[in-house]
């Protein structure tokens, strides 16, 4: 198996006048693991379908490798879909329904049996080629999934939402499973998920959808200590979103320091009130709500290491100067504060 490059070049999907996807442009190199992450709502699984050829572009071209696929059905496409429901054939053991695909294509038997023995292997599920899929646990049943879906020997895997039925734990598990495997088999993953959580740690090429748009597409450390626009500093997590002078900027949450006693908004500090204080562990998280701030920038979040937090602690309803480093504010492409924004006099002593 060979990981195929897939390239979007201004495809929009539309349904009668809503826009699904819209004019999206998007390289994902061929071995890549992908995720496209989003909302709900924001056109991730009708990118991915339109990938997988189950639903047609309104406009632009998609090329799989070399070749411009827009035409081809999705067998043609060297593409397999994996789904979020593992739609096991319920009276078929777990060696026929992954040998199932191979013997609707008039493979040989024996040749299927080897196939889906192997591709049994590689999910390590071969001790359980005569169990019936209701005799397996979810996660059991989504590894049989993967294997059915690599047997066609795919340059491109495309996942929508595979973990989301699994438990916490199991989520985690079967998570590292699938990272291992793309590394092992070395072809494209394009995973849809909404949880950021699952896209840091996956990725290689991180894709942030809203409204049916690429907002920003790069590495998880890239997105993260960079987002573009106040949407990613907000999906990704661990940003605060704050107007200052210059426009909006992110601030990450664990380069706030925080002071006892409320002074006055600066270009590099907000007056606020600690509303919230949750102790996890190595840090201690705390939700504040700065005092001069319109509603859309008046929350903010801190961490502190936990041994700092305990020698200086803080509770809830104290009033705190929050300060960042002027290098520690990222700006924002929308860079303009929001309507109700403070005005610049305002945030200026
Ligand atoms: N067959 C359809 N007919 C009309 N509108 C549709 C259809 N499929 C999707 N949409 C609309 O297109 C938009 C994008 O849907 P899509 O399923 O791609 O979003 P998503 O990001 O995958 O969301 P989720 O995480 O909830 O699955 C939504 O507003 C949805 O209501």
């Amino acid at each position: 198996m060979h990981g195929a490059s897939v390239e979007l070049m201004s495809v929009s999907k539309r349904y009668g006048t809503a826009v699904a996807v819209d004019a999206v442009d998007l390289k994902i190199p061929g071995g890549a693991y992908c995720c496209l992450l989003g909302p709900s709502g924001c056109g991730k699984t009708t990118t991915l379908r339109m990938i997988a050829g189950h639903e047609t572009a309104s406009d632009g071209s998609l090329l799989i490798g070399p070749r411009e696929v827009g035409h081809l059905p999705p067998a043609a496409r060297g593409t397999a879909m994996m789904f979020q429901s593992y739609a096991l054939f319920p009276h078929l053991n777990c060696l026929d329904n992954v040998a199932f695909g191979p013997r609707m294509r008039g493979v040989d038997k024996a040749t299927r049996q080897r196939k889906a023995r192997e591709m049994l292997a590689l999910v390590r599920m071969e001790g359980f080629a005569h169990r019936l899929p209701a005799q397996l646990s979810g996660g059991q049943q989504q590894r049989v999934a993967l294997a059915r879906a690599l047997v066609t020997e795919p340059s491109v895997l495309l996942l929508d939402e595979p973990l989301s039925a699994l438990d916490p734990f199991l989520r985690i598990q079967v998570r590292a499973e699938l990272k291992r495997l793309q590394a092992e088999l070395g072809i494209t993953f394009i995973h849809v998920t909404h949880s950021q959580e699952e896209a840091m740690a996956l990725s290689d090429l991180v894709v942030v959808m809203n409204h049916g748009r690429i907002e920003q597409a790069g590495t998880p450390r890239e997105v993260f200590s960079r987002p573009d626009t106040a949407f990613v500093a907000r999906f990704i997590g661990g940003h605060n979103v704050i107007a200052t002078p210059g426009g909006l900027a992110a601030v990450r949450v664990d380069r706030m320091r925080l002071l006892h006693g409320a002074g006055p908004a600066t270009p590099l500090s907000l007056g606020a009130r600690v509303e919230t204080v949750e102790y996890q562990g190595s840090f201690v998280q705390l939700r504040l709500r700065a005092l001069d701030a319109v509603p859309s920038t008046a929350e903010l979040f801190a961490v502190m290491p936990d041994d700092a937090f305990a020698a200086r602690p803080f509770a809830v309803g104290d009033t705190v100067t929050a300060r960042w480093e002027a290098g520690d504010a990222h700006p924002l492409r929308d860079a303009q504060p929001p309507a109700d924004a403070p005005a610049l006099e305002e945030l200026t002593p």
